[in-house]
């Protein structure tokens, strides 16, 4: 198959490489200077150093040139530019091939999941879903073993689909709940930061398997109030990715809530990542669908009073800790 990988950071970068060895593929970065970098260094020097781009991966910043031919596009850019690259899609004024993205979490500002959003640039996209699940960009890259989720409404695309780019490294597993799936990508960020934050404290691995717990109980929640299935939560892209984030030394994310517990500024940890942390914005999105949606998320609202409200650590873990005791279904015991 042809496909067009549409950015070029550590996530769109491995997954070119992972999918040049049996389809043709061009990787499209915005930026030209990246693209002759990459092109002279056989490298993602900027976002995924150490890793060798294949000969056979053609590489170009043209975004025409790379939608030409393409029979798949894969928008792997950060939440933050999907909407711009779906707009210039759309400018381009031309019938486009199937479309997934693979970026996690819920639109700044408009609180949108990626399809919503991809419904209101394309609505003409013959079909479209989403990548996700459990997949760290080095590993994938390295040809490491992975398996991650392609969901899609259309429930014949995402069979078709994830038949057509399954391999013996990255296996996929085809899914037809996007909602579902889209939440867990999402919220599981905002979980890791949480667990960075509370083994950064030294709270030990019970406080860590408990915020894992009940960060699912908090996605699940959620996922099912906008329309997801809770079934979807016990697979890849929801207890896999979960557990993948909040425990890997590789998530960004995790790295954002180890950080805040060594009592650095959130500017300073995102300046020293140099790679999006998607949980920091998506936080205060799922908060805000939590309220409107009457869906109750203490670790969520927590790791908001942390990054938006100069809450310390200390503080909000007492809060969590204090909360009147429930049962686990969520009914208060008093
Ligand atoms: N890195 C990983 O292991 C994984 C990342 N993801 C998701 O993939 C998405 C992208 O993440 P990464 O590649 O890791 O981020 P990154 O921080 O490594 O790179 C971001 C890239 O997106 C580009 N970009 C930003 N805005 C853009 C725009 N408007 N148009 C075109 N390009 C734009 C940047 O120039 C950069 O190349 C995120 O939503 C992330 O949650 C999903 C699975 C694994
Ligand atoms: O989504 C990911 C793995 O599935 C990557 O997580 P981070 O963005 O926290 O690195």
């Amino acid at each position: 198959m042809r496909i067009a990988v549409l950015g070029a950071g550590a996530w769109g970068t491995a997954l070119a490489i992972a999918y040049a060895s049996d389809h043709e593929v061009t990787l499209w970065a915005r930026n030209a200077q990246q693209v002759a970098d990459m092109a002279r260094d056989c490298e993602n020097a900027r976002y995924l150093p150490g890793v060798l781009l294949p000969a056979s991966l053609s590489m170009t910043a043209d975004l025409p040139a790379a939608v030409a031919d393409a029979e798949l596009l894969l928008v792997v850019t950060p939440i933050a530019g999907l909407r711009p690259t779906l707009k210039a899609l759309a400018a381009l004024g031309q019938p486009l091939p199937p479309l997934l993205w693979a970026c996690k979490g819920f639109e700044a500002g408009s609180s949108l999941l990626p399809h919503q959003v991809v419904a209101e640039e394309l609505p003409e996209l013959p079909a479209c879903g989403a990548l996700s699940g459990p997949s760290f960009a080095q590993e994938v890259a390295q040809g490491l073993p992975s398996a991650v989720t392609l969901a899609s409404e259309d429930a014949d695309f995402a069979r078709r689909t994830a038949l057509a780019l399954n391999s013996t490294r990255l296996r996929l597993y085809a899914n037809d709940d996007l909602v579902g799936v889209e939440v867990g990508g999402a919220v599981k960020n905002v979980m890791a930061i949480a667990t960075g934050v509370a083994d950064g404290l030294g709270f030990g691995m019970n406080a860590r398997a408990a915020l894992i717990t009940r960060g699912l109980a908090e996605i699940s929640r959620l996922a099912v109030a906008l329309g997801g299935s809770s079934q979807t939560m016990m697979g890849l892209a929801g207890t896999g990715d979960l557990i993948l984030t909040c425990t890997g030394a590789l998530s960004r994310n995790r790295q954002v809530g180890l950080k805040l517990a060594e009592g650095k500024s959130l500017p300073v940890i995102l300046e020293e990542l140099g790679h999006v942390a998607e949980g920091v914005p998506t936080a205060r999105e799922v908060l805000t669908m939590a309220e409107r949606l009457e869906v109750d998320m203490p670790i969520t609202a927590a790791v908001c009073d942390l990054l938006y409200h100069g809450a310390s650590p200390q503080k909000v873990v007492e809060d969590l800790m204090g909360r009147a005791p429930k049962s686990e279904a969520g009914e208060r015991l008093a």
